[in-house]
């Protein structure tokens, strides 16, 4: 479904991303994780074209630099880490924004359209919020909105950014397995940013670590949430646990010896 192939990039006369593959099948889950910097919002907006970029990045076949907007946004849905909020616009409108790659230039939208959009509305919880005004919704709230929007799109690939980060426990594994019930039942491939390692292991069937711009890892989730791994990458120490669904990372505080040596 999704095939990135050397992919680099310039930003600010700085190389962020330099050799970059990524191979993922259709309905498969991968989470990309790293530390910040490490690259993978940019790996993200190289995917949809939005950085001028070195590489190939191929779309269910598709040139992704070769598309156009509106032939892209058919193939990919994106929930970026801040979305840009039109100020006073209703969340219902917001949402059916997300169908305007399935309406033909100069007509409305119809019935399918409006139909689609109070699905998304549904899925996210957000039926009561429909009328409300999107900049005046808490930021969980929005960040379900951003995510209804990205559903209404229909389209077969879906890039997430961060898409949790705002949400309580209960809204976080909603949605999460709201992104895999879809998966399963549409066959839809998800390509996401974490930095929730364990929540991350719970729903990726792959993981690709991300570190100075560089793919330095990619495997199951038990093969890449490893002590060495995080230690070397991260500089975090941390505990691994068997978890039932998943490894659970559990950060460790440096012993208060190392804490005054600085050991
Ligand atoms: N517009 C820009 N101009 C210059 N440098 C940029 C720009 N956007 C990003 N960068 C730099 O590119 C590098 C990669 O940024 P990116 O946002 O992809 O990292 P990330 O892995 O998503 O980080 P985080 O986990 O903090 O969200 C960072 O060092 C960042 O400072």
């Amino acid at each position: 479904m999704l095939s990135v192939a050397g992919a680099s990039a310039r930003l600010g006369g700085r190389e962020v991303l330099h050799g970059v593959d990524l191979d993922v099948g259709r309905g498969e889950w991968v989470t990309i994780i790293g530390p910040n910097g490490a690259g993978k919002s940019t790996l993200l907006r190289v995917i949809t074209g939005l950085v001028r970029h070195g590489g190939e990045a191929l779309i269910d076949g598709h040139r992704a630099a070769g598309l156009s907007a509106r032939q892209r946004a058919r193939l990919v849905a994106t929930v970026a880490q801040s979305p840009i909020i039109p100020p006073g616009m209703l969340v219902r409108d917001y949402v059916l924004l997300g169908r305007t790659p399935h309406v033909p230039l100069l007509r409305a939208e119809t019935a399918l359209d409006h139909a689609a959009t109070d699905d998304a509305l549904a899925m996210l919880d957000l039926g009561t919020f429909a009328r409300r005004r999107l900049d005046q919704l808490s930021g969980g709230e929005r960040q379900r909105a951003f995510l209804a929007r990205a559903l209404a799109q229909d389209a077969p690939l879906l890039l997430l950014d961060e898409p949790t980060t705002a949400l309580d426990i209960s809204h976080k594994q909603d949605v999460l397995e709201l992104v895999d019930e879809l998966r399963r039942q549409r066959g839809l491939t998800v390509v996401s940013t974490m930095h929730d390692l364990s929540i991350a292991a719970q729903y990726a069937d792959r993981m690709v670590l991300l570190a100075r711009g560089t793919v330095v890892a990619t495997g199951r989730p038990s093969e890449i949430l490893t002590a060495p791994i995080i230690e070397q990458h991260y500089g975090a120490s941390v505990q691994i646990l068997p978890g039932p669904s998943g490894p659970v990372v559990a950060p460790i505080r440096p012993t208060s010896a190392s804490r005054t040596t600085g050991e």
